[in-house]
């Protein structure tokens, strides 16, 4: 599933690793989760960029998104990175400065340990993948910072669910966190994202490729996972937008309205445009880790077992940096606002200004640089 060849982690070198962008994996041994499963073998895919300091003072960890990876910005294959704009050689994040590291998430496709790894009984986990949280993810990328030599990280950034990560991260390990930036996420999945995410978690299960999440070796449950991304991307994206975009217009020579069965009718060109991004997550994505990501995020909540969530981020440290878009209908700004409002201290949100919706804090990261410079990279 991954793009580029994964090569093996030097153990113990964070510093003289090459940070050249280039996947790597690193074995984080046995992993007993929140809920009670355990991974035997867990393995963190990863990427670093920059060189380590002698303190090891200057590690910045980022964060990806639902069906993002680990390749936030250019490395050795020059493949662009989802978070070019902020990361890189004299960008905000500054790679001649820091030390970038980016994993991708437990249960990915992208070479950690997910459901299409093996399991010690020689068959893909398939069904049997365990139910994790993001908590556990946090608990995992604490092991690769562990492998890497970095005790604290000078900061941890990430949008939706990266920012779900980033929050955790500063509540589950204070003293590991200097500076924390939560962009376009809340501090608990609320019942609307938990009630998208159900119906696309459905619509996976419903597939009849699914066989109960062991297809592999068979057809994947392409449909669902096709169906899921249309829910979700709609939500990802604005009225305004799609209306902008899109109108009532028919999509090139198709007749929307050309034929008496519904069967046989052409597309209007929102209904192209979601079929588009069905079948490129399809064509990248593995159902399974598309299932257990959503739940994880589902699972979402920093006051689980902590008290009340004001009382969870009382015990963070570090210095917050919270934003989101004007128009994200799914992690409005009003959800940043409260999380703003429960932290220590008085920290302002900071509002990128898109028509796209939530996406935005991807296509729209330019529109934060001077924000996060001031805050965290002077
Ligand atoms: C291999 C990896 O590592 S993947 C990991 C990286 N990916 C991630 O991190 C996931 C996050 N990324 C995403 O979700 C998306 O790529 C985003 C949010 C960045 C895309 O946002 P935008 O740039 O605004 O793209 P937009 O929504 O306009 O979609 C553009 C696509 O729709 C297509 N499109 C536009 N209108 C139509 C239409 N009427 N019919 C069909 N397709 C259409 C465009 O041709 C374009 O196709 P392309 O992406 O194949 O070039
Ligand atoms: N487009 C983003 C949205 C999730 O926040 C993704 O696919 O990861």
């Amino acid at each position: 599933m991954t793009t580029y060849p994964p090569a093996p982690l030097q153990h113990g070198v964070g510093g003289a690793l090459p940070g050249d962008g280039q996947l790597r994996i690193a074995p984080i041994g046995p992993l007993d989760l929140e809920t009670g499963g355990r991974l035997p073998r867990a393995q963190l895919a990863f990427e670093t960029w920059g060189e380590l300091n002698h303190d090891a003072s200057n590690a910045v960890l980022v964060l990806h998104a639902l069906t993002g990876s680990s390749h936030v910005a250019r490395g050795a294959t020059d493949e662009h990175g989802w978070w070019d704009a902020l990361v890189g050689p004299g960008r905000t994040v500054d790679t001649d400065r820091y030390f970038v590291v980016s994993s991708n998430m437990l249960g990915g496709c992208y070479g950690s340990t997910g459901p299409a790894s093996t399991a010690p009984d020689g068959r893909p986990w398939g069904s049997r993948f365990p139910f994790v949280t993001i908590r556990d993810s946090v608990r995992a990328e604490a092991l690769l910072a562990d492998a890497l030599g970095i005790s604290t990280w000078h900061s941890v950034l990430g949008g939706s669910m990266g920012g779900a990560r980033a929050l955790e991260w500063a509540c589950t390990f204070p003293r590991r966190v200097r500076r924390c930036a939560v962009i376009a996420c809340t501090a608990a999945s609320t019942a609307e994202q938990i009630a998208f995410a159900q119906a696309q978690v459905q619509a996976i299960r419903l597939d009849p490729a699914f066989h109960g999440g062991d297809y592999y070796g068979g057809p994947h449950p392409e449909a669902g996972l096709g169906l899921a991304r249309r829910i979700a991307h709609i939500t990802y994206r604005s009225e305004r937008e799609l209306e902008a975009r899109f109108g009532r217009a028919a999509q090139g020579s198709e007749q929307p309205l050309g034929a008496v069965l519904p069967a046989d009718r052409g597309r209007y060109q929102a209904e192209s445009y979601l079929d588009h991004q069905a079948a490129e997550l399809v064509s990248r994505f593995d159902a399974n880790s598309y299932l257990i990501l959503t739940e994880a995020l589902m699972s979402h909540d920093i006051a689980r077992g902590r008290g009340t969530p004001v009382e969870a981020l009382a015990t963070t440290t570090a210095d917050f940096f919270v934003a989101a878009v004007d128009t994200d209908r799914l992690y409005g700004p009003e959800q940043s606002r409260q999380l703003a409002a429960d932290l220590p201290g008085t920290v302002p949100v900071r509002l990128i200004s898109s028509p796209a919706g939530h996406d935005a804090f991807l296509t729209e990261i330019g529109q934060l640089d001077h924000a996060l410079r001031a805050a965290f990279y002077a």
